[in-house]
Parts: structure tokens; sequence; C-alpha cells
């Protein structure tokens, strides 16, 4: 078994701006890798109560949608993750702004928007750092891209880093490429569980039992996966080495090919990419 490399534990307060599926992948994350007392944590939502009673006994965090209690913990919190969907992020960011001191951290994972959005939504050149996580880091294995914006300092980098390291690999980028970074691996997972319906839908058809292809196909998923991380071998030399030359593997991969399987994907990712700027630009708007 490989070591984990040990992350400083995190001693203050987290606040969650948005208690949805990315904030509980990132917390549920942290609590396993023991890096985070629970009590630290604080989850903030709008409405629904029910997901912060579902969100406190899964994971004994402080859940809050009590309006003035919100803006206490926001007022307060050394770092605010901020994790709403980038529709509500507007309204979330210029609540926010005022009460807000110059050294507390904001974190966003939300797609598009930019560190300069958020600085005019706020009102301040708060110390940002702009993520694209994946959903992964619920079980340790995320994948993140980091933007710092030039007010964060060397403990705001360090907090950051501690923060998703311990859900999974960090990659600290220029803001330029978190558009094509989004494309590949924050919303990468979506596009792997559409190939796995399809392939466990084939198993189905083909008449193995709905689990027995289901199963057949994680490990497969896996064991690929594991493959390019632990051989160091290209993608495109283990493929060689499972397709014989006219064998059935072969056939497969040209019924890929006819359908421009390799381009699709590519185009996907760039579609991806490009709907990721539009929601910037749709925020952006919202600073005139
Ligand atoms: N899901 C993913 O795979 C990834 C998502 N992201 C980004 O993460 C962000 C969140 O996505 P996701 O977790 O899927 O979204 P969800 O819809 O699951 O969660 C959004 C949360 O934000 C809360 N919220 C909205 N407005 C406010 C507000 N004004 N004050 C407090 N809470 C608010 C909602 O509360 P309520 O339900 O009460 O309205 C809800 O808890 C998005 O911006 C997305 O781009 C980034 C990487 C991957
Ligand atoms: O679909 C979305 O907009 C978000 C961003 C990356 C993954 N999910």
């Amino acid at each position: 078994m490989c070591q984990q490399p040990a992350i400083p534990l995190i001693n203050h307060k987290i606040v969650f701006y948005g208690a949805g599926s990315m904030s509980e992948a990132i917390v549920r994350g942290m609590i396993a890798r023991n890096v985070i007392d629970s009590n630290n944590i604080v989850m903030l939502n709008r409405s629904s109560n029910e997901r912060l009673a579902e969100l406190r006994s899964r994971y004994g965090v402080l859940g809050c949608n009590d309006p003035e209690q919100k803006m206490e913990h926001l007022r307060t919190a050394p770092v605010i993750v901020l994790a709403m969907k980038p529709k509500d992020a507007a309204e979330a960011l210029r609540v926010l702004g005022p009460v807000l001191s110059p050294d507390q951290l904001v974190i966003s994972v939300i797609a598009g928007l930019t560190v300069r959005t958020i600085h005019g939504l706020l009102g301040a050149p708060q110390p940002v750092v702009r993520t694209m996580p994946n959903t992964s880091s619920s079980i340790g294995l995320g994948a993140t891209g980091i933007v710092y914006s030039k007010e964060v300092n060397e403990e705001g980098r360090r907090t950051a880093l501690n923060i998703f390291e311990s859900v999974g690999i960090t990659a600290v980028i220029e803001e330029e490429r978190m558009e094509t970074l989004t494309g590949i691996s924050g919303s990468g997972p979506a596009y792997i569980y559409y190939m796995m319906e399809a392939m466990i839908a084939a198993g189905i058809r083909g008449g193995l039992p709905p689990q027995q292809s289901t199963e057949l196909t994680v490990q497969t998923v896996l064991g690929a996966a594991r493959m390019v991380q632990q051989t160091g071998e290209e993608p495109a030399a283990l493929r060689k080495k499972v397709t014989s030359p006219n064998g059935s593997t072969q056939a497969a991969i040209e019924v890929l090919e006819k359908a421009d399987f390799f381009e699709s994907v590519i185009a996907a990712v760039n579609r991806c990419a490009e709907r990721s700027r539009e929601m910037g630009v749709a925020l952006e708007k919202e600073l005139s």
C-alpha cells in the first residue's frame, strides 16, 4: 500500500457557502482523511432544512440557513468556500462583500466565475482562490485546478492546497487555462460515467445480469485508470496491447472510429470549456 502524504491539520473554521454536491464531496473527503474536525465545518444553504439535517447526521458538521446566523458565520470565518450554482453567485457575492474583512480567504469552486468578477461582485480586492475540483474529491481521488489572485499570501496558498490536497491531486494553473481544465477534470467524471452507462447497457442487452455487467464495467474502468497510473505507459501504448491485429478489440475500435469517438470527445471538452466561458461572461455582465 502506498502511504498518502501527511496533510497538516486544518484547525480553523471553514464555511461552505452553498451545501450541495460539490461542497459535500469536499467535506466528505476532508473528514474521511481526518484533516479537519467536523466542528470546524459550517455549511450554509438557502432553504432546505432537510438537506442541512442530512449533512449534520452524515458528517457532524454545523448546518445553517437562518439569515442572521449565516451572516455572522460569513463575517467571522477565516475561510469561505463559494459553492452555489453560477446563477446564484452574483446575488450571494453582493451580500457577502460588505461583511468581509481584508484577511478572509475566499475560495470559489464556481464554474466560469473569474477572479476579476469575484472582486467586482464583492466590491473589494479580497484574497481569492479560484478552483475547479470534481466530485471524486469525496473519496480522496479528486483533481483540482487552482488559481490564486495576487492578494493571496503564502499562508492562504497553503490553506487552499491543504484543503484540496487532502481530497486528491491539485494543479496550480494560469487562469486562462481554467476552462480547459474544467472540460477535462471538472466535468470529466460525467463523460466516464456516460461511457460506463453505455457499457453496462451493452452487457445487459447481451444477456449479462445487470449486477454482473456493472461490476465488470467498474473493474474494467478502475483497472484501465490504474494501469495508466502504475505502469507509466501512454494510454495509446496500453490500448495497442489489448488490440490484436484483426481481433475483436480492433473491430470494436473501428466502430468507435467510424463514429468519430476521438474527435467527439475533444469537441465535448471544447464545448464544456466554451460553456464555462459563457457562464463567466454572464456573471461578468452582473458587474455593469
Ligand atoms: N457538481 C460538480 O461536479 C461540480 C460543481 N462545481 C461547481 O460547484 C458549484 C455548486 O455546484 P453543486 O454543488 O453541483 O450545486 P448544488 O445545486 O448541488 O448546490 C448548490 C447549493 O448552493 C446553495 N445556495 C444557492 N444560493 C445560495 C445563497 N444565496 N446562500 C446560501 N446557499 C445558497 C443551495 O441551497 P438551496 O438548495 O437551499 O437553494 C445549494 O445548497 C457550481 O457553481 C458548480 O459550477 C465545480 C466542480 C464540480
Ligand atoms: O456542470 C457544471 O457546470 C459543473 C462544473 C464542473 C462540473 N459540474
